[in-house]
This record gives C-alpha cells, structure tokens and sequence, in this order.
C-alpha cells in the first residue's frame, strides 16, 4: 500500500511499504506513462541511470508488463553514463541491458548509449548531437519553455550525498546553463570520469521520478523533501525541480523515515 502525498512543491511522494511493492508501484507508473506517451507521440523516449535503479525496474521484465508495454516504441537514453567500454561492470549501459533490456523486445537502434571509445569531452558532445537528430525528428520532444529536449521521462537514482544522475554537490556542472549534456572527470563516486545529463535537461522533462532506497539515505531525503539544511549547491536533488513537468519519489519507509510529519507504525 503506497502512502501518497503532494507536501510541498518538491512533488509527489510515493512511500511504499517494503521493496516489493515499490518495484510493483515503479513499474505501474513507467508502464502507464509509456502508454500514455505512444497513445500522444507514438514513442517514448526514457532516459535511465545507473546504481540500484534497474533492479528496481526488473518487474517490467515479468508478466503483465514483458507483454502490455509497447517496447518497439521506446527510444532509451541515459541521463549519466560512466565512460567505461560497454562491457565493462561498471558501465551504466551493460546493468540495464543485462538487466532489463536483453529480457524485453526493444528495438536495438532505439537504444541510446554512449560513445565508449573517445574521452569523457568527446562523448559528451556527441550524445548531444544524437539527442539533437532526435529532437529534430521528434522521436524526442523539445519543451516550449527552454531550447532543451522534453523527455517522457527520467527515472534518477540518489545517493546519500544528495546526488542526482553525475551531478555532485557543489560541483560546477551543476551551473551549467547552455549544455544538454556535460562531463566531468573528477566524480567523488568512482569511476571519475562521467557523462551527464545537465539540470537544464532534467527540469524540461515531461516526468522526472526519483527513486531512493535505504536508510543511508534518509537525511538526503528529509533535506531535499523538507526542504531543510544546507543550501541547494550542496544537495543537487533539491535542484530538481521540473518547470512544467511532474516530480514523483519512490521511497521505501527506511529512506523516508526522516521526513518531518511522517510516523510509521509497525
Ligand atoms: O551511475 C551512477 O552512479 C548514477 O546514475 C547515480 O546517480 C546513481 O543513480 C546514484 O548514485 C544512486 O545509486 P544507488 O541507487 O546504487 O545508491
């Protein structure tokens, strides 16, 4: 049973009741926007990334969803990629493909990935440009209020630190204002060389949803949600904040243990 809440214009919460479930609520939400998405478009455009999110996603391998969603509509993005080879374990890449996307009938050239073989400078620019052929043939929307993309959706991951995609506190890629994609090379979680999606992008998306397990996690959430605690620099999932589109957080009880308001009973 999810607990459900519209505090604050820091979106919805969606806190569920034990992994299970949140893996259910995930893949009924992303399921639902894809339908949504190919009723309105005839694509989806979907941005992924890495960490604990695509095992969180892994009931869209299993039935009723391996059948209902439409997979040849999807075009699949990454909103952070490590520069690593694609097979790499560390490659962003590699987990969704062994983990969701050999196991559903995408269609091969709508997968999205990096440029593997040429600097972290290099492949972030060209993943603009292949973003940029696409938003000219409107396999991905432009927004109406930036020059960015509008994607269906991005799904992020959040780490302890308040991180979101390769957007790190107190990092300059976190002013980048002109940029779809950037770089860096100095990324506090390893491996330090990285691709990522800028905050421009993030906030012109159609849907953004934020999924954080763990109680490691807790104070992030209690900061970034309840708005408390060092300044928005220091914590760049509080700087997500989509302009027109929708902000949902999957949280299970021990990520969301900290917000203010919240008593769980057991
Ligand atoms: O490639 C990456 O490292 C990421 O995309 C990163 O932003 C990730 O989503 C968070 O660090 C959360 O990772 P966990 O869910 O594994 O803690």
């Amino acid at each position: 049973m999810a607990l459900s809440g519209v505090g604050n214009d820091r979106g919805e919460m969606r806190i569920l009741e034990n992994l299970d479930e949140l893996r259910t609520d995930l893949a009924d939400y992303i399921a639902e926007l894809s339908e949504v998405a190919v009723k309105e478009r005839g694509v989806f455009a979907i941005a992924l990334s890495g960490g604990s999110l695509i095992g969180l996603m892994g009931k869209l391998c299993e039935a009723p969803y391996n059948k209902t969603v439409d997979w040849g509509k999807w075009y699949i993005f990454w909103a952070d990629e490590r520069v690593v080879a694609k097979s790499h374990s560390d490659s962003n890449y590699k987990l969704a493909k062994d983990g969701l996307l050999s196991k559903v009938q995408i269609v091969p050239s709508h997968v999205h990935s990096i440029n593997d073989s040429v600097s972290a400078e290099e492949a972030a620019d060209e993943y603009t440009f292949v973003i940029r052929q696409l938003v000219k043939t409107r396999m991905v929307s432009v927004s109406d209020i930036s020059d960015c993309p509008k994607f269906d959706l991005i799904l992020l991951g959040m780490g302890p630190d308040g991180h979101v995609a390769s957007l790190f506190p107190n990092h300059a890629a976190l002013d980048e204002k002109d940029e779809w994609v950037t770089f860096i090379t100095d990324s506090p979680k390893p491996p330090p060389e990285r691709i990522t999606f800028t905050l421009p992008v993030i906030n012109s998306a159609s849907n953004v949803a934020i999924v954080v397990t763990g109680e490691s996690k807790a104070e992030a959430v209690h900061m970034a949600i309840d708005n408390v605690g060092p300044d928005s620099p220091s914590l760049p999932a509080r700087l997500v904040q989509p302009r027109k589109g929708k902000l949902v957080w999957f949280l299970d009880k021990p990520a969301a243990s900290k917000l203010d308001g919240l008593q769980f009973s057991e």
